[in-house]
């Protein structure tokens, strides 16, 4: 017989029953989920990562719908189960929803959402912030510190790169791309190049205007360019941050071939997902070329590293902790509840997925829409003319 699961439940007498497979940061997803209706049911087990099965004893019998994490397996197993309990509504604690079927979620009629937007800018920081503790060798100088190695100082100690004037690289210059490069140009001076399937014709704009205004300034204008290949910008940049989805046009996109044709001393930061690179490859790279750098939030085999990785100095490594900022993990837990529970309460979508404030604003009611759901046309919802 499963294991019983632990819960802690609130507003028992609800009509709908909703689980939320963590618990989330913040109590408002828990308010607006309990005054509508709702019975909150929330997993307290220990275990960091769920199984299937576990997820299976949570749905049981009647579930009308599930707040769930980046790190479960929502594929044809779990969304038959809650289509079987009556559920119409799975909402990801994140934007990134590589870790869903959404194509068996579709066959069994379940709405999934996503949370945009409200991570952008956190995510961004931290993608910042391993370019800065890379350029500036920061981890490395702080161990050398602690480990009471520093008897004066030396013209040689811990030399790394000056980002002003280098070219930075995004690959994926999507919201949170493009919001990593505004930080790195405004805030270093840094030109850019990049690369996306699609034109990111606002962040080209903002790098013009910019670069006019340094000018204007009697200072050197910052400059942008379009890749037309990934190489290109691998070749050219000085640091690169990789922004893309994944799937499988994204998957090990950073590899033998493409480390090998970046500078000697690039700087590599990955706050998307894991599989983005090889890292088995990443491992010897680092082993051959000690200017290399990278900074890395995310890991192929997470919660796992490489063989090799811990041991690089040239390796920043923190444990996927981007989204990791009390405002937006809050801003995450609503979003996912308000997914839910607008599906539940036959809500329209939210017309504009990248624009989610008025559903963070805590003095008024949230709006009475789904903020994002990501197969919204193929379940043929309506959007929302609010
Ligand atoms: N480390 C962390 O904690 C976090 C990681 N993420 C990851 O970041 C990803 C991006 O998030 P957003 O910027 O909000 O999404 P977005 O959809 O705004 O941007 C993704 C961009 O990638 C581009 N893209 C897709 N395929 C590509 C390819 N083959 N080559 C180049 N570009 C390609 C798209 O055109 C789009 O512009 C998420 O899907 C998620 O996996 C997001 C938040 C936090
Ligand atoms: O939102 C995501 O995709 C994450 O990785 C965690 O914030």
């Amino acid at each position: 017989m499963a294991k019983p699961i632990s819960i802690e439940v609130w507003n028992p007498s609800g009509k709908y029953r909703v689980i939320s497979t963590k618990p989330m940061p913040g109590s408002r997803w828990i308010r607006l989920l309990t005054d509508q209706d709702c019975r909150v049911e929330i997993c307290t087990e220990k275990k960091t990562i769920l199984s299937v099965e576990d997820i299976l004893a949570l749905i049981g019998d009647r579930c009308d719908g599930v707040i769930g994490q980046l790190t479960e397996d929502w594929g044809e197993v779990l969304f038959c189960a809650l289509k079987r309990a009556g559920g119409s509504a799975f909402s990801n604690m994140a934007v990134g929803y590589n870790n869903v079927d959404v194509g068996a979620a579709t066959k069994y009629g379940i709405a999934v959402g996503n949370t945009p937007g409200v991570l952008t800018e956190t995510t961004a920081e931290l993608a910042a912030s391993l370019s800065l503790a890379a350029a500036r060798r920061i981890v490395e100088a702080d161990q050398f510190m602690r480990a009471g190695l520093y008897d004066g100082w030396l013209p040689h100690l811990f030399v790394g790169n000056l980002l002003k004037g280098q070219t930075v690289g995004v690959i994926g210059a999507g919201r949170i791309g493009s919001a990593y490069a505004r930080m790195m140009i405004e805030g270093f001076k840094m030109n850019l190049i990049y690369y996306d399937l699609y034109q990111a014709t606002r962040l080209e704009k903002f790098v013009t205007a910019y670069g006019q205004f340094l000018k204007a300034n009697g200072e050197q204008p910052v400059t942008w360019k379009r890749a037309a290949t990934m190489e290109d910008v691998l070749r050219e940049a000085d640091v690169i941050s990789l922004h893309p989805v994944l799937d499988k046009t994204t998957y090990h996109l950073i590899n033998k071939d493409s480390l090998a044709i970046m500078k000697k001393e690039a700087i590599l930061v990955n706050a998307s997902r894991g599989p983005v690179i090889d890292e088995a490859a990443l491992v010897e790279h680092l082993k051959v070329n000690p200017m290399f750098r990278v900074g890395l939030d995310v890991f192929e085999d997470e919660p796992y590293m490489k063989p090799g990785l811990a041991d690089q100095k040239n390796a920043i490594v923190v444990p996927h902790i981007a989204s990791a900022s009390k405002w937006t993990r809050e801003g995450m837990a609503t979003l996912a509840a308000l997914n839910v529970l607008g599906k539940i309460k036959g809500y329209p979508i939210w017309a504009n997925p990248n624009n989610v404030e008025p559903f963070l604003d805590e003095t008024g009611p949230a709006p009475a829409a789904c903020p994002s759901i990501v197969n919204a046309k193929q379940l043929g919802l309506t959007a929302s003319k609010l």
